[in-house]
């Protein structure tokens, strides 16, 4: 691990003298940050670097650039070690801000959200992407799964399902699959245990695993809803979530990452059961353990 103890050398020589009254202490810490500074700066740099050599020599041989499963297990692990008062949601907006950048160091990348440009799904675009990242709104999310099917977006960011929804809100029914994918939820970083996503992504390539997923499964022709989860239940696959619509059509979300050629699909007393896509677990927040900065007081 980098020493990032406090030192008394400053990182340029050429710093404002310290106010009036600052002790010795306040210049030392400065410059401690300073050095911090440009430690942080030389690791982006390299870190860009590397991520626009990943499309530069061709290493991703065509494929995607966007991997949301690889970008989730990173947040991830990042968010699991984190310690000390720097708010996680912090680390997560400033992760997700290297991200996007990287993103946009490996080809064009763009969003098209439905809604307003202050509502929920460009709310959640500009959270996972980032400020920099196009955006392009459209009034449907139909329009905005039509600019990702026609190559004028990278990404669709709409609403999550609900219940209740209206048809033109509904934009699970009638996604193009396999074509089209679902590939991320947002945000990554969930509020308190139990919190759902605010907006999924779908792009045109298919998922891939983090880890820990969730895969969507889309029924249509649905007689009896109530049985779907019984169905997938007695298969091993028993679902968070099962949403429907007037017009027989479900929605059911399951734990884990299924392959759409996964024989227990296949096996569902359903006629037709389609793997919409899958996204990583969100990662629940809880309050960051702080560091003790005095030893702790022995039990009385
Ligand atoms: C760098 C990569 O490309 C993208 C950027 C990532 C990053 O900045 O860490 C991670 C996944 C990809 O969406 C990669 O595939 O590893």
């Amino acid at each position: 691990m980098a020493d990032l103890t406090p030192t008394t050398a400053p990182a340029q020589q050429s710093q404002p003298a310290p106010p009036a009254g600052a002790g010795p202490d306040l210049a030392a810490l400065r410059a401690a940050i300073d050095n911090i500074d440009d430690a942080m700066h030389d690791l982006l740099m390299r870190r860009a670097a590397l991520a626009a050599g990943m499309a530069a020599g061709r290493v991703k041989a065509g494929g995607p650039t966007f991997r949301p499963g690889r970008e989730a297990a990173i947040l991830r692990r990042l968010l699991a070690r984190h310690e000390g008062p720097l708010p996680r949601p912090v680390v997560a907006r400033l992760w997700r801000d290297i991200i996007a950048s990287s993103l946009a160091q490996q080809g064009p990348f763009s969003m098209a959200a439905c809604g307003a440009a202050d509502g929920a799904a460009a709310h959640a675009a500009r959270g996972h992407f980032g400020l920099l990242t196009r955006l392009t709104l459209h009034p449907t999310p139909a329009g905005a799964l039509a600019a990702v099917a026609a190559g004028e977006a990278t990404v669709a960011i709409l609403p999550a399902a609900e219940r209740g929804d209206r048809p033109a809100a509904a934009w699970w029914m009638q996604m193009q699959v396999p074509r089209l994918q679902v590939l991320a939820a947002l945000p990554f970083l969930a509020g308190p245990e139990g919190a759902r996503p605010e907006a999924l992504a779908v792009a045109a390539f298919r998922p891939e695993p983090s880890g820990r997923d969730r895969t969507l499964l889309r029924f249509a022709g649905v007689n009896d809803v109530g049985r779907i989860g019984g169905a997938l239940a007695a298969l091993g696959l028993p679902p968070c979530r099962v949403i429907w619509h007037h017009a027989r059509a479900a929605l059911a979300e399951v734990e884990g990452f299924l392959d759409p050629a996964d024989p227990r699909l296949a096996a569902l007393p359903f006629s037709s059961v389609q793997v919409l896509g899958a996204y990583a677990e969100p990662f629940c927040d809880a309050p960051a353990r702080p560091t003790p900065t005095h030893p702790e007081e022995p039990p009385a």
